[in-house]
């Protein structure tokens, strides 16, 4: 099984797609390759249209304009059911009234697939789920765990060389989420198929995807592996999206002389990022941070306060969460200073010098600094 279906894979090429209903647009502009044999993730928002292009994938809505390829061949015009791919839903979509072993070889039934043959493969997708014990069982009589394992395990005994997901684990409870997230990378990655995977659960995507594409507002915010995406995120919405909690956003005007300098040399106003990891309590740090509480989560805490009267949080290690309504001074490394333009959201490309100042632990900096507690 394992050999047929790493051949399988195949690429998907989703190009200048746009999806209007009346007034609404859902989708513009999008373009993605999902790399055969990968895993991809549409990762965003509520309403920000990942469903719409997974169903434009699976033939399910046709685009207003742009094409889908499959292996290299154009799918736009083909139905659902001709494009050899397999489809994973939130709600399992299981017939009530069929077995587990019915539900998982219904497909293989009704393309006459031979007896012998639907048996052979029914018994080695059911090792692989674990759903042996359970073929007699009708749906009902099933966790629901067990039933999200049926709808892989249809989706799976298809052999397909491309399998879509809209939010297959968000029924599931916390802890089975994450077994099950595990689970089913591993089952994609031995089998060798394309996945195309949507969830609005960033941590899911991260953990589980080759390659996130974020999307806002029906387009594409940036598409890149998940290291990638957190390290360089191209916009502030990226940067704010993925993370938890998510990047500090500070306006300039927060930063003092510093901020002021750092906005001339770039020639637009400015945002900084800074991720609450990436500050670390240092009383030469250059940032001052009015502490408003905390809270403690074992391992680490969160400090929250102010930061130039922008709100701020910082992760610190649980021993040593400060008490509120003291002052704090943060050090951050120069590296982990993001610069966005304040207008567009876009990534500054070129480095400003007039920011790594932040990064400085020299004093002589330190009178260029207004008091920030004031602000
Ligand atoms: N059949 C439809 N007719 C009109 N508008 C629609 C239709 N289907 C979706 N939309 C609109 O298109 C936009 C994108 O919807 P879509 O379901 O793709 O978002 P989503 O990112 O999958 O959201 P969620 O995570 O909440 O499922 C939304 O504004 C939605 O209201």
């Amino acid at each position: 099984m394992k050999s047929d279906a790493s051949r399988q894979g195949r690429e998907i090429r989703i190009e200048g797609i746009e999806k209007c209903w009346g007034e609404t647009t859902a989708l513009s502009g999008v373009d993605i390759t999902v790399p055969a044999g990968s895993f991809t993730a549409l990762l965003g928002p509520s309403g920000c249209g990942k469903s719409t292009l997974l169903r434009i994938v699976a033939g399910l809505e046709a685009p207003s304009s742009g094409r889908v390829r499959i292996g290299g061949e154009d799918m736009t015009q083909r139905p659902a059911d001709k494009r050899n791919l397999s489809m994973v839903f939130q709600s399992y979509a299981l017939f009530p009234h069929l077995s587990v072993a019915d539900n998982i070889t219904f497909g293989l039934r009704t393309r006459r697939v031979a007896k012998a043959a639907r048996q052979a493969r029914l018994e080695r997708v059911a090792a692989l789920l674990g759903l042996g014990p359970y073929l007699e069982r009708k749906p009902s009589e099933l966790s629901g765990g067990q039933q999200q394992r049926v709808a892989l395990g249809r989706a799976v005994i298809s052999e397909r060389p491309v399998c879509l997901m809209d939010e297959p684990l968000s029924n599931l409870d916390a802890k089975l989420r994450h077994a099950m997230r595990t689970e089913l990378r591993a089952l994609q990655r031995s089998l060798g198929f394309t996945m195309l995977y949507v969830t609005h659960d960033q941590v899911e995507a991260i953990t589980m995807a080759d390659q996130v594409v974020l999307i806002n507002e029906g387009r594409v915010e940036q598409a890149a592996p998940p290291h990638a995406l957190y390290e360089t995120p191209a916009t502030s919405f990226a940067a704010r999206f993925i993370g938890t909690p998510p990047m500090n956003i500070l306006p300039a005007t927060a930063l003092g002389e510093i901020g002021a300098r750092a906005e001339a040399e770039a020639g637009c106003a400015l945002h900084f990022g800074i991720r609450p990891e990436a500050l670390r309590p240092d009383p030469m740090g250059m940032l001052k941070m009015h502490v408003t509480g905390g809270e403690y989560h074992g391992a680490d805490a969160l400090v929250m306060g102010r930061i130039g009267g922008t709100e701020a949080l910082v992760r610190v290690p649980g021993k040593t969460l400060p008490s509120g309504g003291a002052p704090m001074s943060l050090a951050v490394a120069p590296q982990d200073i993001h610069l966005f333009n304040a207008a567009t959201g876009q990534r500054l490309d070129r480095p400003i010098s007039a920011a790594q100042a932040l990064a400085s632990n020299d004093m002589a900096q330190a009178t260029t600094v207004p008091d920030l507690n004031q602000i």
